[in-house]
């Protein structure tokens, strides 16, 4: 099949590209962003993903310290602007700008651009005493970044479903997206988040989709999910990723990938060139389900909810 792309449409109306192939955090995460931490490996990457055909989806944030890499990678594109789909969030539980307001603007400075098409709240994890403003007051900020066309789209990441509750009370723009973990060994980050996000149009966006491959040992791959996501990768002559991330996209979740590896990147982009059945989307969801939950991020405060987090 030729190339075929997806998009999502938003709660307002937007287009989302149903992939996010460049994430630069987890594997090109820095703790500190400096001429010395520059990972000219990640600009490349960037640059490698921009070349290909499509709206490249690129997930970005102040805390990954990569700013300056992907600024340098979109200086050096041809690809034009409104064919790049560019993610960020500003950093809530470790505070490293004053506001979502200001957070934005030394982003897009930093990017060399005037606008992200969505701008996230990383987390829940905010208060007056450690942040100097509430939730409500943070979403206030992003809505007015939203009006102001710094920020095409807005959301939020990590948050359970009382979180989301607290901003829909005060919400005048609702959140176009809650960017959570999600694969086959985690189908809830938190208890019932799928089904309510579902249920109130936000889009759920699945990072650390490929956690069961990421965590796979030797002594694995008996197993009944893995034996059973090969027999699918040589049916389809695919890679094992292209059909986990497949499932994530039929389960109605936007994958938020990465690699350091260009076959890797570019098979995400060409993600829509097969398809799974119902039966076999099914047979994934039962399979994944049946294993123990695998939580990767955001553990010391989510822990507790392993046990439901593999009910949907
Ligand atoms: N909002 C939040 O709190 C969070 C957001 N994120 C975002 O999501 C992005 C993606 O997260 P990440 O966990 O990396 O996503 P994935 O689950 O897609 O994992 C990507 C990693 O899996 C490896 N991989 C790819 N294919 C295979 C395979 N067949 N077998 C084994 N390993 C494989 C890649 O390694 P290789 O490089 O060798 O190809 C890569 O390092 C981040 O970069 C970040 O932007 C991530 C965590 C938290």
């Amino acid at each position: 099949m030729p190339f075929n792309q997806q998009f999502i449409t938003l709660n307002n109306g937007n287009k989302i590209p149903a992939i996010a192939i460049i994430g630069t955090g987890t594997r090109w995460y820095k703790e500190e962003e400096t001429d010395a931490t520059f990972s000219n490996s990640l600009v490349e990457q960037i640059v490698y993903a921009l070349k290909l055909p499509g709206i490249i989806h690129i997930d970005a944030a102040e805390i990954y310290r990569t700013y300056p890499e992907v600024g340098k990678a979109l200086s050096l594109t041809e690809k034009p602007r409104n064919e790049i789909f560019l993610t960020d969030k500003y950093s809530t539980q470790i505070k490293v700008s004053e506001s979502p307001a200001v957070g934005l603007d030394i982003a897009l400075k930093k990017m060399g651009t005037d606008y992200v098409d969505l701008y996230l709240l990383h987390s829940p994890f905010v208060s007056k005493e450690t942040n100097g403003f509430t939730l409500e007051e943070a979403w206030k900020d992003m809505e007015q970044l939203y009006r102001s066309g710094k920020a095409k789209n807005i959301g939020v990441s990590n948050f359970a479903m009382k979180d989301l509750e607290r901003i829909l009370k005060v919400a005048e723009i609702r959140p176009q997206v809650n960017q959570i973990e999600f694969s086959p060994f985690l189908q809830n980050q938190t208890p019932g988040i799928y089904k309510f996000c579902q249920e109130n149009d936000i889009l759920l966006e699945a990072y650390s989709p490929l956690g069961p491959l990421q965590k796979r040992t030797t002594k694995d791959e008996s197993l009944p999910f893995f034996e059973y996501v090969k027999e699918l990768s040589e049916k389809y002559i695919k890679s094992e990723a292209q059909i986990t991330l497949r499932w994530v996209t039929r389960r109605g979740v936007l994958p938020v990938t990465t690699s350091s590896k260009p076959q890797r990147i570019s098979d995400a982009q060409n993600l829509f060139s097969f398809d799974l059945t119902d039966e076999e989307v099914n047979q994934i969801t039962e399979l994944g389900l049946e294993h123990e939950p695998l939580r990767l991020y955001w553990n010391k405060v989510y822990d507790k909810y392993n046990y439901a987090a593999q009910k949907v």
